[in-house]
């Protein structure tokens, strides 16, 4: 497809990263998001080990790699959800690092949540409002009482509803969140984040339990994302989502950026196949290891019955 008849979004995306070197740290023309030594220790496991990284703006950028990798952990760190023990990182110019989530948010930064026990009791609207006043660091229930905060809430209910019908998903307004389908739910993580007018929306895997009759409508709202001017960075294991969707793929393989590079090539990349061949415990054993293993049990159990 010429790049005259790609929406312009995509376009222009595609066109920021022409002749680009497929490689880790590799400098981007317009970064939103810059990155630069962000460690995170938990005990003696280095999670996150993030020499250098930028986000192209107005791109849909995707984070993959194999369980384990450091993406959500990274991705935490990033937007004041938990703290690195190293490491700047600037989002617009600004040094993001040690500032608390609500602000993060209130900057343009806004990450998606999985719908917990907790937001499930809630219907639809009120996670939608509820959305707008935890961006805002401000007590929900404090914006429930009449008088005050009217005519705020009036406006953030207003852009709940607009932003529901746009996700149609206006009709279960007053239902009960927890009863909405794996799809449903993925589009009102989506719908609630957009609540603050995020520059830049993260999504942890948009597609995981995601029917596949809903499949193309999600897809589609995250590209309109990119078309309405936004940047989108996602955390995703569905790889024909990635190849579907995204402008540029970053790869994690224990804790650090080990590739980057267009969809296609980076995922057929040498060091991309080895890091999720090496991370896939579930592979068949091969003789001599299933020999060993049985070996060391057989061990284990002579030890316990001479105790
Ligand atoms: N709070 C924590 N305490 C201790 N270890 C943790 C904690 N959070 C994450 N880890 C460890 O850090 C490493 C990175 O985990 P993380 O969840 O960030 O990986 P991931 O790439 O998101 O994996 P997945 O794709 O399976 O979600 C893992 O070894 C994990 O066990």
């Amino acid at each position: 497809m010429h790049a005259e008849s790609l929406p312009a979004g995509k376009a222009a995306a595609l066109k920021a990263f022409e002749g680009m070197a497929a490689e880790p740290g590799v400098p981007k023309p317009d970064p939103i998001l810059v990155v630069d030594n962000v460690v995170r220790r938990f005990g003696g496991l280095t999670a996150v080990n993030v020499k250098h990284v930028e986000i192209q703006r107005g791109s849909i950028t995707a984070l993959i790699g194999p369980n384990g990798a450091g993406k959500t952990t990274f991705f935490n760190q990033l937007t004041g959800f938990d703290t690195a023990d190293e490491g700047q990182w600037t989002f617009n110019g600004q040094a993001m690092n040690g500032v608390s989530a609500y602000k993060v948010a209130r900057q343009g930064m806004v990450r998606t949540f999985q719908l917990t026990k907790a937001l499930s009791k809630l219907t639809v609207i009120e996670n939608m409002r509820l959305g707008a006043q935890s961006q805002k660091g401000e007590n929900f229930f404090r914006g429930l009482i009449p008088g005050l905060w009217r005519g705020q809430e009036d406006e953030i209910t207003a852009k709940a509803e607009d932003l529901l019908q746009r996700f149609k998903l206006d009709a279960k307004r007053d239902d009960f969140a927890g009863s909405l389908s794996g799809g449903q739910r993925k589009l009102l993580e989506m719908a609630r984040a957009l609540m603050g007018d995020p520059q830049l929306v993260m999504l942890d895997e948009p597609m995981a339990g995601v029917n596949p009759a809903l499949t193309q409508s999600l897809l589609g709202h995250v590209k309109n994302l990119r078309e309405l001017g936004m940047s989108v960075l996602f955390v995703e294991h569905d790889m024909d989502m990635v190849r579907d969707i995204s402008d540029w793929v970053i790869v994690m393989a224990q804790g650090e950026v080990i590739a980057e590079g267009p969809p296609d090539s980076v995922m057929s990349d040498e060091r991309v196949v080895d890091a999720y061949l090496g991370a896939h415990h579930d592979a068949p054993l091969s003789a001599e290891e299933e020999e060993r293993q049985l070996h060391e049990a057989e061990a284990e159990l002579d030890k316990e019955s001479t105790e």
